[in-house]
């Protein structure tokens, strides 16, 4: 199998040759084992630790090495040196997943997929964390922890729990968007090549001359999209829950590299002013009538992990890994997220989790002032000074590498968000304008099939929710629901807060 026992004699971990690895040292033939039996006191030990945390969110994923190439000149929007020059290629690590579920969890589940790409730089990793959906369900941090908690078993039964997962999107109706189209049949990709993926947020790019814009990055398959339907997703996550993994897998493993176009939106801070929608706010998009994609780049998948522990488990995403040219914007969600992931990381592989080789810089070499640690296994800085400023030769920052200064403002306050337009009409325009009859049916189906197991005071305010982004759409839930539709429309005529009073238990 690997190279590291090309020496052929087994040792323990230490190295020290073993002589048996089937018969322990007992007194007599059949025992008690000796305790002096360091062979096996290790080899239960190292066992009995294996395990590490599994990721709080997105535990189930494959991963997959390759390259991203530029194909078109951005460089008067960006001074990202990855994206300097067309023709340019930098490697990349990317990881797929799904959301929800354990890390045994079925590839087939209805959820998000998450679409996570490294990029080695040379000016260090940069990680776009994004998903297979332009939007989400949420759009304060705050509220993150909770929905999550939905998403998975209940504290007392430790089953999934529609009541839960109902209770909370219904009460938080700037999901709406987002739940239409895990709803749909695009809520289950028949396998990770055969879906986009998006920033869902809005990211700053800034060029040299300190000039900055905002941009979305759609990553468009080019196998195509498919995804399974109700009947085929449960289908499959009975008989090969790993199905997904192993396509991906087995694609690269025969040559079949599979791709996506990178397309950006991109618009200047003049234009996001007064834009009809909030560039802020990840529950939207912006529709490319408004802002059509431009095609900038090629992302080919072209090498299997040798090891997936090293390369895929311990892979550590963070939308905090930013390179010059790039920057976050003032989206809330996006700013929680670059505190959580850093975190969460200590959490699940420690401090020095930035030196595991698939998280660690590979074309810019790590020159700074950090030391010590768990698990600190590389020279630590060796000799060199570990503080700054210092006098002796130690790396020391340009500012040449500083994002320009931007403006922000207003009354620092906890306040309800709001603006001008609704969170219902984008998912009503998805509804009636970009689903086919055929998708409309099969969105009406799932939403029926998987709400009807909630609490009839749940159903009929999430139906209200559907009605508030199309008539036809809540008509239809509520039918299949055996609703009575003249309490559905009340429902859907009340604020947000009557409504939650009129449908509490
Ligand atoms: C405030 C909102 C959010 C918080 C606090 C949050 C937090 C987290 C945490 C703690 C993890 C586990 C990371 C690990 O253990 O390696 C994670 C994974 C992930 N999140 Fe989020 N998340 C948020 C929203 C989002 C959004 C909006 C997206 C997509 C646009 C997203 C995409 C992902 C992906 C793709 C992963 C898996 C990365 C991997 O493959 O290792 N998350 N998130």
């Amino acid at each position: 199998m690997g190279e590291k026992n090309s020496s052929k004699v087994l040792t323990t971990g230490f190295g020290i040759p073993v002589g048996d690895d089937q018969n322990s040292l007992t007194a007599g033939n059949r025992g008690p084992v000796l305790m002096q039996d360091v062979h096996l006191l290790d080899k239960l030990s190292h066992f009995d630790h294996e395990r590490i945390p599994e990721r709080v969110v997105h535990a189930k994923g494959a991963g997959a090495g390759g390259y991203f190439e530029v194909t078109a000149d951005v460089t008067k929007y960006t001074k990202a040196k990855f994206l300097s020059e067309i023709g340019k290629r930098t490697e990349v690590f990317v990881r797929f997943s799904t959301v929800g579920g354990e890390k045994g969890s079925a590839d087939s589940a209805r959820d998000p997929r998450g679409f996570a790409v490294k990029f080695y730089t040379e000016d260090g990793n940069y990680d776009l964390v994004g998903n297979n959906t332009p939007v989400f369900f949420i759009r304060d941090p705050l509220k993150f922890p909770d929905f999550i908690h939905t998403q998975k078993r209940n504290p007392a039964t430790n089953c999934k729990d529609p009541d839960m997962f109902w209770d909370f999107l219904s009460l938080t109706p700037e999901s709406i968007h987002q739940v239409t189209i895990l709803f749909s049949d695009r809520g289950t990709p028949a396998t990770y090549r055969n879906m986009n993926g998006y920033s869902s947020h809005t990211y700053k790019w800034y060029n040299e001359k300190g000039e900055y814009f905002w941009v979305q990055y759609h990553f468009k398959t080019d196998q195509g999209i498919k995804n399974l339907t109700l009947e085929e997703a449960e289908k499959i996550g009975g008989s090969d829950p790993d199905h997904a993994t192993r396509d991906l897998y087995e694609a690269i493993k025969k040559g079949d590299y599979p791709s996506w176009t990178l397309e950006m939106q991109i618009m200047t801070p003049e234009q996001a002013e007064d834009y009809r929608f909030d560039i802020r706010d990840i529950t939207k998009v912006w529709p490319h009538g408004d802002f059509p994609t431009m095609k900038i780049g090629k992302l080919v998948l072209n090498r299997n992990p040798t090891n997936y522990f090293a390369e895929v488990e311990q892979a550590a995403f963070s939308p905090a890994n930013l390179v010059p040219g790039i920057g976050i914007s003032p989206d809330k969600m996006l700013q929680g997220r670059v505190f959580s992931y850093h975190d969460t990381h200590i959490h699940r592989l420690g401090p020095n989790y930035n030196l595991i080789p698939v998280n660690a810089p590979k074309y810019s070499p790590e020159n700074s002032y950090q030391r010590d640690g768990f698990m600190r296994v590389d020279a630590n800085g060796g000799s060199g000074p570990n503080y700054w400023p210092n006098s002796f030769g130690g790396p020391s920052p340009d500012s040449v590498y500083l994002e320009p200064p931007f403006g922000v403002s207003g009354l620092a306050a906890r306040t309800l968000y709001t603006h001008p337009n609704d969170d219902f009409v984008q998912a009503g325009n998805l509804y009636r304008d970009v689903m086919t009859d055929y998708d409309r049916e099969n969105l009406v189906g799932n939403i029926v099939s998987h709400l009807s197991a909630a609490q009839k005071r749940i159903q009929l305010r999430q139906t209200a929710l559907f009605f508030k982004a199309d008539r036809d759409y809540g008509s239809r839930v509520a039918k299949g629901l055996e609703l009575d539709i003249k309490e559905v429309e009340r429902l859907a005529n009340m604020t947000n807060e009557e409504r939650a009073r009129a449908t509490e238990r």
